[in-house]
């Protein structure tokens, strides 16, 4: 069977092909155009790692694909997050593939975050501010600079010489701490394997919008459960969310809207308050992430 290696992912794809591709699969999504269960999780309590499977079916795209994930947060020298995608005829079941997934869950994760942030975010948006300083932190910079002009770009880690690293590589400014980088910031992306807060209300304006990426656990929280309380707080998926994110738990914050629903206009992006899109990540976006590579990989 034919396997596509993380390199010709890599050739191929960009945030100009993905991201019009996965506003697609979260107006799918949240449109009842697509079968996909919660994923399965499988903890490896030795090593506090996961095993996801995420298998997703869209029809009308002639896509049948599950990735399977690992999240092995104490790594150290290789990635924390490693994963392939196989994709099956949707008449006979018959597989056809299998192709690395690390890239597309890299990449279609920033590329998610950037539509919500299109959607929720003011336009004339000047401040980004990054906590974390990992694979994804790259990633959403990427991602959120293809669509919007930022004058300034922040960067906090736990670890300063980590965030000093990426500020140099993108020209932005590393902080000390998580309060000094947010400050005034109009985007805030959080994407750090924290279990507990990293931002608090008092540190944010008022309006500004978040993209809440870390904490895929129940029992793992990013975001100050105050914030989350004070905020609209639109997900990618409601039946994830009460089951996956701690941030949505642990707060018992009121879930406004999934974001494909605002882009179904079936409701209205409420951005009068500081917004929160929580991110867990859907099988969608791999699906339909692994349908565009392999469109892209005949041509
Ligand atoms: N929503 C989604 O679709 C996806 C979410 N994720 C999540 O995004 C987060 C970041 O992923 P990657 O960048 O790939 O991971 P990474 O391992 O490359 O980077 C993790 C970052 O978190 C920081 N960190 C770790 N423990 C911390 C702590 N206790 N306090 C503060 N910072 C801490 C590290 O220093 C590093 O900067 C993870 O939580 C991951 O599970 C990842 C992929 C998809
Ligand atoms: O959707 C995804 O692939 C993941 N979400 C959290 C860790 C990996």
């Amino acid at each position: 069977m034919e396997f596509i290696p993380a390199d010709e992912v890599k050739r191929v794809l960009t945030f100009s092909s993905l991201i019009p591709v996965m506003e697609t699969a979260l107006k799918k999504f949240s449109n009842d155009q697509v079968v996909q269960p919660v994923r399965s999780v499988v903890h490896v309590k030795d090593s506090d790692g996961f095993l996801g499977v995420m298998p997703a079916l869209s029809s009308t795209d002639g896509t049948l694909a599950t990735k399977l994930v690992t999240f092995f947060p104490n790594n150290k020298g290789i990635p924390t997050h490693h994963a392939i995608i196989a994709m099956f005829n949707t008449s006979t079941g018959v597989p056809e593939l299998i192709m690395d997934g690390k890239v597309i869950t890299t990449m279609r994760t920033a590329a998610v975050s950037a539509v919500a942030t299109k959607y929720l975010a003011r336009s004339d948006s000047k401040i980004l501010a990054i906590l974390g300083a990992g694979v994804q932190a790259r990633s959403h910079f990427a991602a959120l600079t293809s669509l919007f002009n930022f004058d300034e770009v922040r960067v906090w880690s736990r670890t300063f010489t980590k965030a000093q690293e990426l500020a140099n590589e993108i020209s932005g400014k590393a902080c000390e701490t998580a309060s000094e980088a947010v400050k005034d910031a109009d985007v805030i992306v959080t994407v750090t394997a924290s279990p507990v807060p990293v931002l608090n209300k008092e540190w944010v304006k008022n309006g500004a919008h978040i993209n809440a990426v870390g904490a895929c656990r129940p029992d793992w929280h990013e975001i100050h459960p105050d914030l989350m309380n004070s905020s609209t707080v639109y997900v990618d998926s409601r039946a994830a969310a009460i089951k996956e994110s701690g941030d949505v738990i642990l707060s018992n914050a009121e879930i406004y809207a999934e974001i494909g629903e605002v882009m179904l206009g079936t409701k209205e992006g409420e951005k009068t308050k500081t917004t929160v899109f929580k991110s867990l990540g859907l099988a969608i976006e791999d699906a339909l992430s692994a349908k565009l590579v392999r469109e892209l990989l005949s041509k």
